[in-house]
């Protein structure tokens, strides 16, 4: 069962920007969330995450509201990389990573062997094991963003809840890190802007606008030049050439 939502809403400032959304993400399977600037994605993720309190409807986890189950249980359960994540606190990368064990430990004991190793595996799979002791003030943009990644791994969730994650990242970070979320096969429900890395590697898609779902289904279903014309307002040739024949995108200039 694992994360649902049931006519779910978010009103903030005066405005619906989450509108209605009943989506069940199959336990084991990554669902792209897709939509315009603007469209909720992020606002979704942060209702799925339980960070934000919907206006009307559910967000349930294994079927219970997550208003009903306990903060800790929930920090176990689900982990979360933000868009533009930061810290203030001038820590070294590992330092970060292990801030994913905050959920496992109590508060005032020891590190334990498990979450040493929870750490270093995690900074492991994601290729960041050389600068586990730099401060993170050094690092650029996308090894920022694999230490986050780092971090929400070695939380050792159920639930990964990733916002454009591929943000900052090279191409050969972008498939490596959306690679590793698909061979991890936890549920992941992942905010994207690259209609092609969604195509490659998610499951099943969402796409949203003005907050409300407009698609549903297997990328093949879903990524069509009429959905990309309506949601995005682009012109698009959609053709079965990506890799295991998804669909593969290239956009045209010119009004859709
Ligand atoms: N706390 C808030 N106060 C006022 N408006 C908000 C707040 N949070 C989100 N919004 C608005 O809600 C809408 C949806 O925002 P959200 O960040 O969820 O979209 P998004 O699809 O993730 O966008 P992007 O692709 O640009 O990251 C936007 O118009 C945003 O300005």
């Amino acid at each position: 069962m694992s994360l649902a939502t049931r006519e779910v809403s978010w009103d903030v400032g005066g405005r619906r920007v989450v509108d209605g959304v009943t989506l069940d993400v199959t336990p084991g399977t990554v669902v792209g969330l897709l939509g315009p600037n603007g469209s909720g994605k992020s606002s979704l993720l942060r209702l799925l995450a339980g960070t934000r309190t919907p206006t009307s409807g559910q967000v349930l986890l294994d079927g219970d509201d997550l208003r009903r189950v306990r903060r800790r249980d929930v920090a176990r359960r689900i982990a979360v990389v933000e868009q533009h994540a930061q810290t203030e606190l001038d820590l070294v990368v590992s330092d970060v990573v292990r801030l994913g064990r905050i959920p496992h430990r109590g508060t005032w004991s020891a590190e334990s062997d498990a979450d040493r190793s929870a750490v270093s595996e995690a900074l492991e799979r994601v290729e960041l094991t050389a600068l586990a002791g730099r401060s993170w003030h050094t690092l650029s943009g996308g090894e920022r963003q694999r230490v986050h990644i780092a971090r929400a791994l070695a939380q050792q969730p159920q639930e990964l809840l990733l916002d454009e994650p591929t943000n900052h990242l090279d191409v050969h970070h972008q498939l490596d890190l959306l690679g590793l979320v698909r061979r991890l096969r936890m549920t992941s429900v992942v905010a994207l802007h690259d209609l092609n890395l969604a195509a490659m590697f998610c499951d099943r898609l969402v796409v949203l606008k003005d907050g409300a779902v407009v698609a549903t289904g297997t990328p093949t279903d879903v990524l069509t030049p009429e959905l990309i014309a309506e949601v995005y307002r682009v012109r698009a040739v959609v053709a079965d050439l990506g890799p295991g024949g998804v669909p593969s995108v290239r956009f045209e200039p010119g009004p859709p």
